[in-house]
């Protein structure tokens, strides 16, 4: 009658399971954010926790089957039950990242997965001070700036790629225009789908890293190629990847005219370049702009999509004081 119980209780049993235990403290404390919700009449409650836990419990605690409850964890298995338990399940796939990274990263998939308005109000709980024990409960205002493409704008695209590979390279560019590297600001570009025909158009600017390892070192939707890529972003040139998503070659100079495109004014020759290979093959190219961190989406020679950035994440380690320069104090 009920399976949901059986399978809570075995998946807790699993030793490579993350769990948050429900605690008194962290009862109270889901309780106390479940009032403030009310109160604010926000449009969701986002619960950040550590791993799997009661999800029947955490629905009965929330009214789940009244309000939207995100439950963010950071693997798939640790969700197993919450969908049924009538929450939204969110998989972060961030372990390790710093907290803001990872409330930011929450709010962001549930914007683009529908769950919250770009513009709204969420309340969250989340674990600010020591791992496990929910200590923290903030209410956030969304701001309209903080634009995603949806699902439904990717959608669009997927005739000529399949939409997770266009999905795991955007959220990329993403990450790329809202982070950059080392404090500097980086603008990249990759070129999906097509590869073949994209390749005859291009040159390599420099010897290529990713040149000569085998596909499973080259999967941009791995979590560590991504990385590599972030540094190899700072180089010169374009990762040319192919529709299931592997970096065929990267620091690739694209040769490709556009005199018959129509541009923004104001954008360089790597937005020329990467709307100008999307007409001569029927690639999708993501550009991330250096100078604004901005990306871009072209198709057939034309902008799908442009995204921008959210404001910075706040990183708590680059916090120090700077008094203020000389010259401030003398005007
Ligand atoms: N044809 C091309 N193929 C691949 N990369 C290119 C191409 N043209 C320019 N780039 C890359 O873009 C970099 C910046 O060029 P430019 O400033 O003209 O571009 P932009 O479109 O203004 O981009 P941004 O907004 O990032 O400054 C170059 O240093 C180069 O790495």
């Amino acid at each position: 009658m009920f399976p949901l119980v059986d399978r809570i209780e075995s998946g807790a049993a699993e030793d490579s399971m993350a769990t948050q235990r429900l605690t008194k403290q962290n009862a109270a404390m889901i309780s106390a954010a479940v009032a403030l919700r009310a109160d604010r009449n926000a449009d969701a409650l986002l619960l950040l926790l550590d791993g799997s836990t009661d999800w029947k419990r955490i629905s009965e605690l929330t009214e789940a089957n009244e309000n939207v409850v995100i439950v963010a964890v950071d693997t798939i298995e640790d969700l197993d039950g919450a969908a049924e338990a009538g929450l939204k399940p969110l998989a972060l796939n961030k372990e390790k990242a710093p907290l803001l990274e990872r409330l930011q990263e929450a709010l962001l998939e549930a914007a683009a997965d529908e769950l919250i308005k770009t513009n709204g109000e969420v309340v969250a709980v989340y674990s600010g001070f020591q791992q496990g024990r929910l200590d923290s409960i903030s209410h956030l205002q969304l701001d309209e700036r903080m634009r995603r493409f949806t699902v439904r704008d990717l959608q669009t695209l997927e005739s000529s790629v399949p939409l997770k590979t266009i999905k795991a390279v955007v959220d990329l560019a993403s990450q790329i225009g809202r982070e950059g590297r080392e404090g500097k600001a980086v603008g990249t570009m990759f070129v999906v789908g097509d590869h073949r025909r994209v390749l005859e158009h291009a040159s390599d600017s420099g010897a290529d890293p990713f040149r000569g390892y085998n596909k499973k070192h080259r999967n941009i939707l791995d979590p560590k190629v991504q990385e590599d890529a972030k540094e190899i972003a700072q180089l010169d040139g374009a990762f040319v990847v192919t529709s299931d998503g592997i970096i065929e070659r990267s620091r690739q100079m694209l040769e490709v005219s556009h005199e018959d495109l129509k541009m923004t004014k104001g954008l360089g020759s790597r937005h020329w370049a990467a709307a100008a290979i999307t007409r001569k093959t029927k690639a999708v190219s993501v550009v991330v702009s250096q100078s604004t961190g901005t990306v871009r989406l072209y198709q057939n020679g034309f902008l799908i999509l442009q995204i921008v950035p959210m404001d910075k994440a706040i990183k708590w380690q680059e916090f120090a004081f700077e008094p203020p320069p000389q010259s401030a104090d003398e005007n």
